[in-house]
């Protein structure tokens, strides 16, 4: 297969895609990047743009109508359905409405990507209250998500997102329901995160944030995409690594 250098090393390669709902027009038009490891997109774009349905794309719910997606090197747009579940286990997702097991305690939310993973329950019981506590949510371990609020529904599906590292982390909206203090919180835990080695891509309306992370910028206008230059000059200070909780900086992550 033929490949550029800048895309030889892609974990997520997108080419000239196109995306449209049954037989209505192109929501996605000619959507072509590459995320290579370790890199950090805001997803940005008004309402409507397409953020949610490249999304999708990205976390194989959906498939293309034209053009081509790869992930981890393999051509996702023509694997069978069975095939797609290890790729899956690599991307960590936070969707706009959670998708919370109303059934389980937040604790058993975030511990369920360790259980299928095989981790331990010591380590489960050790790592993931640490970082519902990060979070801010020690006091809601037991708590099943529908006595939640919003904002804590929201840090319960970061922190199920997060807590295996995944290779890469999609994230829509991920501070919408949250002030602004929190907000900050939760971009400093998905710098972290990056920092060790994961992809990320955030989309949000939040131009505070946007303003405040020098992270590039995947653009979206009435689904056409543009790979814009960072609004910030240089990253805030925020805490340190030493502060993060162990589940995410202890020996490659808890489900590693
Ligand atoms: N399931 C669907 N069926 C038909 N059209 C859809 C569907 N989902 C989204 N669309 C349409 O696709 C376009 C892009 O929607 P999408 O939700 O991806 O935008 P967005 O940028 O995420 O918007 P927002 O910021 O409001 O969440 C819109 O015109 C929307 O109406």
């Amino acid at each position: 297969m033929r490949t550029s250098p800048d895309t030889a090393d892609a974990v997520v390669r997108f080419e000239s895609v196109g995306l449209r709902y049954g037989n209505g027009p192109e929501v996605l038009q000619d959507v072509s990047f590459s995320l290579t490891r370790g890199s950090f997109h805001f997803l940005t774009g008004p309402s409507g743009a397409g953020k949610t349905s490249l999304l999708s794309l990205l976390y194989l719910a959906r498939r293309p109508s034209r053009g081509l997606i790869s992930i981890f090197g393999r051509d996702v747009t023509a694997m069978e359905r069975d095939e797609l579940p290890p790729i899956r286990r690599r991307l960590g997702v936070v969707f706009q409405d959670f998708r919370l097991l109303d059934h389980l305690s937040a604790l058993d939310n975030v511990a369920l990507p360790l259980r299928v993973a095989g981790v331990s329950e010591a380590d489960i019981q050790k790592h993931v209250p640490e970082l519902l506590a990060w979070v801010g949510l020690a006091d809601h371990l037991n708590a099943k998500p529908p006595t939640l609020s919003g904002g804590q529904k929201q840090r319960v599906a970061i922190a199920r997102a997060v807590i295996n590292r995944p290779d890469v982390l999609v994230a829509d909206e991920p501070t919408g329901n949250v002030d602004d203090r929190i907000a900050f919180r939760l971009l400093h835990l998905f710098a972290e995160l990056n920092r060790l080695g994961t992809s990320v891509v955030i989309a949000t309306h939040n131009e505070a944030l946007v303003r405040r992370f020098a992270f590039p910028r995947l653009h979206l206008e009435a689904g056409r995409l543009a790979v814009l230059p960072p609004l910030a000059e240089a990253e805030a200070a925020g805490p340190t690594a030493e502060t993060f909780p162990q589940a995410l900086t202890d020996g490659g992550g808890a489900a590693r």
